[in-house]
């Protein structure tokens, strides 16, 4: 608990560091405990070196653990969004080339406590990742459910060596709406604890992005507004998302067709 304590954060809209319950300010309440992470080598170093000040073999220990699952992670976020975006007609690194540094990205680490009333509570209500895309790796408990264009919950079930990929807000609408940020959220269960881990991957936070001119057609007008990272991460900060994408990016906010 000391040791967490050191690394808890000071910092409500990236909320790097450790947090328990709901890093941010929405009425609903979290059962969990994370560790938001800036997946940078002096990210790294700093984190490591403040939870472990005393024990120079443990903190390279953990910074080690830490990148072998972030770098190979991060190459293959930007390959999947590389690989997508030429799928949908455009140049290779029409998004990747806004890949700045790693700082916009983020990598988190969620604790889920086993809960004695798992219907009461959820682990993370329901939300879309703000990203370009998320790469999450869980452990064999379950609990990561995706909101189907029915409104059913479904789960997505633990499988061993297995990644879940996700595509976030930020891919959404720089793709004009054609590739979809999938709401999620994670329950709990009463018999054991959950872990996972998940690498965002993000593009510059504070340059104003707009859809690629290719992607509008007249039967696919023009659904975004250009917008910045940031200005998306702080809204959803604020306002407790509902069941749908970004819609406050649609030039149309009321157009509900996606
Ligand atoms: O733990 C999970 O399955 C979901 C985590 C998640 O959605 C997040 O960290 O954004
Ligand atoms: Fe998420």
């Amino acid at each position: 608990m000391e040791r967490k304590m050191r690394v808890r954060s000071s910092d409500v809209v990236n909320f790097f560091g450790y947090t328990a319950g709901s890093p941010i300010k929405w009425k609903s309440k979290w059962w969990l405990e994370g560790l938001q992470l800036k997946v940078t080598e002096n990210g790294l170093d700093d984190l490591v070196a403040q939870a472990y000040p005393d024990e120079p073999d443990h903190a390279a220990r953990f910074k080690k653990d830490l990148t072998a699952f972030f770098t190979p992670v991060h190459e293959l976020s930007r390959f999947l969004v590389e690989e997508l975006t030429e799928a949908l007609g455009l140049t290779r690194d029409t998004f990747t080339r806004h890949e700045v540094t790693q700082m916009n990205s983020t990598g988190r680490m969620n604790h889920y406590p086993v809960c004695s009333d798992p219907d009461s509570v959820l682990g993370i209500p329901a939300h879309g990742d703000i990203q370009m895309t998320s790469i999450l790796y869980q452990d064999g408990a379950g609990g990561l459910q995706v909101l189907k264009d029915d409104g059913q919950w479904v789960g997505i079930r633990p499988e061993e060596s297995t990644l879940v990929v996700n595509i976030g807000d930020t891919f959404m609408a720089l793709t004009n709406g054609i590739l979809r940020s999938a709401v999620h959220r994670a329950v709990l269960n009463s018999k054991k604890d959950r872990y996972s881990t998940v690498y965002f991957y993000g593009i510059d936070n504070t340059t104003t992005l707009t859809v690629p001119p290719e992607l509008v057609t007249e039967e696919h007008p023009l659904k975004y507004r250009p917008f910045t990272v940031q200005e998306h991460r702080k809204y959803l900060m604020e306002n407790e998302i509902p069941l749908h994408g970004p819609r406050h990016l649609q030039i149309d906010p009321d157009d509900a067709t996606s």
